[in-house]
């Protein structure tokens, strides 16, 4: 018999549920439907329809009784969701004519409580205060008046200060970017306010509870992300990501300002982590707030040194009544307000004062502007203002708490925080109210506000009954025929979406995803302490995953490193070399001419580190890996090929030299090994070793050579005896460093005549197997000029374990015997020596070829070495059979080779050390980078000689860069 129609969907429905494509056979089908029968008569859970025809039939009216009654409550749904629409966008209107009244710039002053410990000294409170004014007392009879928008009085709590914020915050929601700024002296209470306690929760908890709880209560679903950065000395720091701890930490990515088209900002790289409820936002809250800049000074135990800054972005999409789709709220904690003369701040803290000084000067000039409806608002002048440049102006909402000190010791800071707050309200200043106005004003204002309680209750209303209607429609939909189909597309959404904390990362996305897991690492200790943020947030779990952070013993401060200045500063009483300055430097390098806006200002101090030797584990290591976090993967490429390890190492070492020599510059060896940088480890002793080399044809090459001994100053007298080319290249560096400068700086010669040798830094590389470019430059037709590099190092272990090949390569270049004159074609561009592997590579920049000298056969004892020659890419066929085989020569022995260069270090003829280049290649070689590291080049160098520090000499990323090239 055919089955019936009901059993046939079932089929079907069964089918699609188990995405089967097959048909299930009608038996089976009959089966399920005998086993489901009897589950049904045992209760009444499962509604199966039945085969009857008239029971189907009953079915089908019970049917069409539950579509009437859905449709219904789906057409109440629409009225009651039209009629909320209409409510929100009354309530945005009412909201924003409130705050239109009140000012879209509003400025409120709280006063500090006396402290326990200040009652007990000598205390008289210089400040008289009002709900709307404070009155300062200069003298017995001269006093000031200043007003505000509201003013808190000592005792003020938390809640009252809050209740002025939650308007803002409401606007917020709808759509309106937003800025709570916590302005004043040093220890007035500015993160008391904005962060609290965990008994007294400030700004920042309230309003993130408040938009959530908003967010709920509305129709609408948002999506909230969370950012925390801090603005320190200038330069952008994302509070949510790991700080390196360790030299080898990778480094955070370099945070840069972008404007669009529209006007909006953006901070490329700053982790915006979406959060779906307030216990998420306010966990990474306290982590943001742990990795503060802090520190101690003698105005505050726990002074903030940066400007700290909070963005909650809010999406909402589909919600036209909002003014945009996406918009932020910042809670900015700004760094104290100090007098230099007061806080008697030097070094360090003096800087930072600075900095926070300017910074706080910029935005009172911005939102000065901004009040006075300027045209020209100069938001270029601080970082600070540049972040905030699109929450600021026309259609935000902006609130200044400023904080003032009751104490009379803390008058002058007092009026010049009330004089900035002043500024600040100034577009009321011009417009003084007369009484008339201000009571109209504050009629209008309480209409507004009872015109907004009824609006936001007939919005409770509706959306009571939204819900209510909703459950019953769930309710229907459940007992409904159609149960399996869920009724989204008319169900209303209420609640928020509860995603998973998952990190957004501006275009970029290269910070990994489960950056959560790592999130727990702290800032490094540097002289900045860490603020504890207040009593301890955090649970016994978090705890756990966010390991406390540790002050280093200063002892073994690696990533700060001290040098002494003798110089003519009064304060500058600190001067480092920066290892992150390095690789930041390099990332603004890579992409200076983007209209980015670098976070990394130049011009201030920076965090300062230097690697030492012992911390580099890994040739991939360190600064490298740091380099690697690069974003754009092309740039990342080129970074790696500019900033291979050997030159941060080379720099690391250099650097590290120089801070072990307080008094450089002296005619010392010490001084002199500046330019020759020894390994840290001893290792090459001037025994015979064995060693095994693989070859690029894969064959293992056993060779016996001589390991030579690192240069050490201690063994100078042995190493000079045994070592005289070394000590000639010394020499000669020091003794000629105009020429050293230039020949390290010309040297590149892929598009003239002459030929460039690139020679792997043996001395450390051979363990590396990285590239090194010697600038050993030779031309053809002039004859050979060397310029020892200026880390030195590079041309010793080549000497003895394969340097009879460097030799030949150079003598043959030369021209010095008749083998290389054969096998280098004429317009030879460039010769690669790779000893790692004892392979040589030639690179022919014309035909774009390489041809590689394998060395396989060499022994460095030997006298009579054969190299042969191999065509390496595809253009084998234009190096004919009968090249190689004029390839193999007589190459000098060693000891002979040693003299010959021995007699190039030291007596170089003015053509040798002449670079062979036409006027127009000097003028490349003049212009750009190589001019600038020229120059930075010969100021460092000089400057060491003299005994001078590095921090004046604009020792900066461009530096390090140029040293790269
Ligand atoms: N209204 C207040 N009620 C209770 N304690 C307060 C109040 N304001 C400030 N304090 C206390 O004063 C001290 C200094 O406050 P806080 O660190 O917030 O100052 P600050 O302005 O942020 O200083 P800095 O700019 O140096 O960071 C803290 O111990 C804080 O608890």
């Amino acid at each position: 018999m055919e089955p019936r129609k009901p059993v046939q969907n079932l089929t079907e429905t069964i089918n699609s549920l188990l995405g089967r494509k097959a048909h299930f056979t009608s038996s089976w089908v009959k089966s399920v439907c005998d086993i489901i029968r009897s589950q049904r008569s045992k209760g009444p859970s499962i509604e199966l329809k039945s085969a009857n025809p008239k029971t189907s039939d009953s079915f089908g009216n019970k049917d069409d009784d539950l579509g009437g009654a859905i449709s219904k409550i789906e057409d109440e749904l629409a009225a009651l969701t039209a009629s909320i629409s209409q409510l929100n966008i009354q309530r945005r209107q009412v909201l924003n004519d409130f705050l239109d009244l009140k000012g879209n710039i509003r400025v409120f002053c709280r006063i500090r409580p006396i402290m326990v410990g200040e009652s007990f000294g000598h205390f008289r409170p210089v400040v008289a205060f009002d709900s709307s004014n404070v009155l300062l007392r200069l003298s017995d009879n001269k006093s000031k008046s200043y007003s505000f928008d509201n003013v808190f009085q000592p005792g003020s709590s938390q809640d009252e200060v809050f209740s002025e914020v939650e308007p803002v915050i409401k606007s917020a929601l709808d759509g309106y970017n937003a800025c709570i700024f916590a302005y004043g002296q040093t220890g007035t209470g500015k993160t008391f306010t904005m962060e609290g306690t965990p008994d007294f929760p400030g700004v920042v908890p309230r309003a993130i509870e408040a938009l959530f709880k908003q967010a709920v209560d509305s129709n609408h679903t948002f999506l909230f992300t969370f950012s925390m950065l801090e603005i320190y000395m200038g330069n952008l720091k994302d509070l949510l990501i790991p700080q390196p701890r360790k030299a080898m930490d990778p480094m955070p990515p370099c945070l840069s300002i972008q404007t669009d088209p529209k006007g909006g900002i953006e901070i490329d790289n700053l982790v915006a982590i979406q959060v779906s409820d307030f216990n998420q936002a306010l966990r990474l809250y306290r982590l943001g707030c742990q990795s503060r800049s802090t520190a101690s000074t003698n105005s505050n135990m726990n002074s903030s040194r940066s400007h700290s800054l909070i963005r909650l972005s809010i999406t909402c999409f589909n919600a036209p009544e909002r003014e945009r789709e996406t918009n932020k709220v910042w809670f900015v904690d700004l760094g104290g307000s100090e007098r230099v003369l007061k806080t008697k701040a030097w070094g360090r803290r003096f800087e930072e004062g600075k900095a926070i000084n300017l910074a706080l000067s910029a935005l009172g000039d911005v939102i000065n502007a901004l009040q006075r409806k300027r045209f020209h608002v100069p938001y270029r002048n601080s970082k600070l203002t540049q972040v905030l440049k699109d929450s600021l102006g026309e259609g935000s909402k902006t609130l200044m708490l400023v904080h003032v000190s009751p104490k009379e010791e803390d008058l002058c800071e007092t009026i010049c925080s009330l004089n900035f707050a002043t500024r600040a309200r100034s577009i009321d200043l011009g417009t003084v109210d007369s009484t008339e106005k201000r009571n109209e004003r504050e009629d209008a204002m309480i209409n507004l506000q009872q015109k907004m309680k009824m609006v936001e209750e007939e919005r409770r209303n509706v959306k009571r009954n939204i819900e209510r209607l909703n459950e019953k429609l769930e309710t229907l939909s459940r007992t409904g025929p159609n149960s399996n189909q869920q009724l989204d597309a008319t169900h209303l959404s209420i609640g928020m979406p509860q995603p998973n904390l998952e990190i957004l990362c501006n275009k970029t996305g290269d910070v990994p995803i489960g950056i959560m897991s790592q999130l727990p690492r702290f800032m490094r200790p540097t002289i900045c302490s860490r603020r504890k943020s207040g009593v301890d947030y955090q649970n016994l779990e978090e705890k756990h995953i966010f390991p406390a952070r540790r002050r280093r013993p200063v002892s073994h401060r690696a990533e700060s490193v001290t040098f002494p200045v003798k110089g003519n500063s009064d304060y500058s009483s600190e001067c480092s070399i920066s290892r992150s300055s390095c690789v930041l430097g390099l990332n603004m390098k890579g992409s200076a001419d983007i209209e980015t806006e670098y976070s990394q200002d130049t011009s201030e101090c920076d965090i300062k580190a230097v690697t030492f030797p012992e911390q580099e584990t890994s040739p991939r290591g360190s600064i490298y890996q740091n380099a690697q976090l690069s974003h754009s993967e092309e740039y990342g490429n080129r970074l790696k090929n500019k900033c291979s390890p050997t030159n941060f190492m080379k720099v690391d070492k250099w650097l590290h030299l120089h801070k072990n020599e307080p008094s450089i510059g002296s005619y010392s060896y010490r001084s002199k090994r500046v330019l020759a940088i020894p390994t840290s480890e001893k290792k090459y002793g001037l025994n015979v070793q064995k060693q095994e080399h693989k070859l690029r044809d894969g064959k293992v090459h056993n060779c016996n050579f001589k390991k030579k001994e690192i240069f050490y100053p201690e063994k100078l007298e042995k190493q000079v005896d045994v070592e005289g080319i070394r000590r000639s290249i010394l020499e000669e560096v020091i003794d000629k460093p105009q020429t050293l400068m230039e020949d390290c700086l010309s040297k590149d010669s892929r598009s003239g005549s002459k030929c460039v040798l690139h020679v792997i830094d043996g001395d450390l590389m051979i363990q590396k197997r990285d590239l090194v470019h010697c600038p050993l430059t030779v031309d053809n037709e002039r004859g050979t000029s060397f310029s020892p590099n200026i880390c030195g190092s590079t041309f010793y272990p080549d000497y003895d374990d394969n340097g009879v090949n460097l030799m030949s390569m150079i003598q043959a270049v030369k021209g010095e015997t008749r083998c290389p004159d054969s096998f280098l074609p004429k317009n030879i561009g460039c010769c690669h020596v790779l000893p790692s592997d004892l392979d040589y590579s030639v690179v022919n920049p014309k035909e774009d070829s390489n041809v590689s000298l394998s060395s396989s056969a060499v022994e460095p004892d030997c006298q009579q070495v054969p190299a042969v020659i191999g065509v390496e890419n595809s253009k084998k066929e234009d190096f004919d059979t009968s090249s190689r085989s004029s390839m193999k020569g007589t190459i000098p022995c060693p000891q002979k080779l040693r003299s010959q260069i021995a007699q190039l270090m030291v007596n170089p003829s003015p053509e040798e050390l002449t670079t062979p280049c036409d006027k127009s290649q000097e003028y490349e070689q003049n212009a750009g980078i190589l001019h600038l590291l020229r120059q930075k080049i010969q100021i460092v160098y000089f400057s060491a000689l003299l005994g001078l520090g590095f921090q004046k000499l604009g020792y900066e990323h461009d530096f390090f860069y140029g040293l790269m090239l």
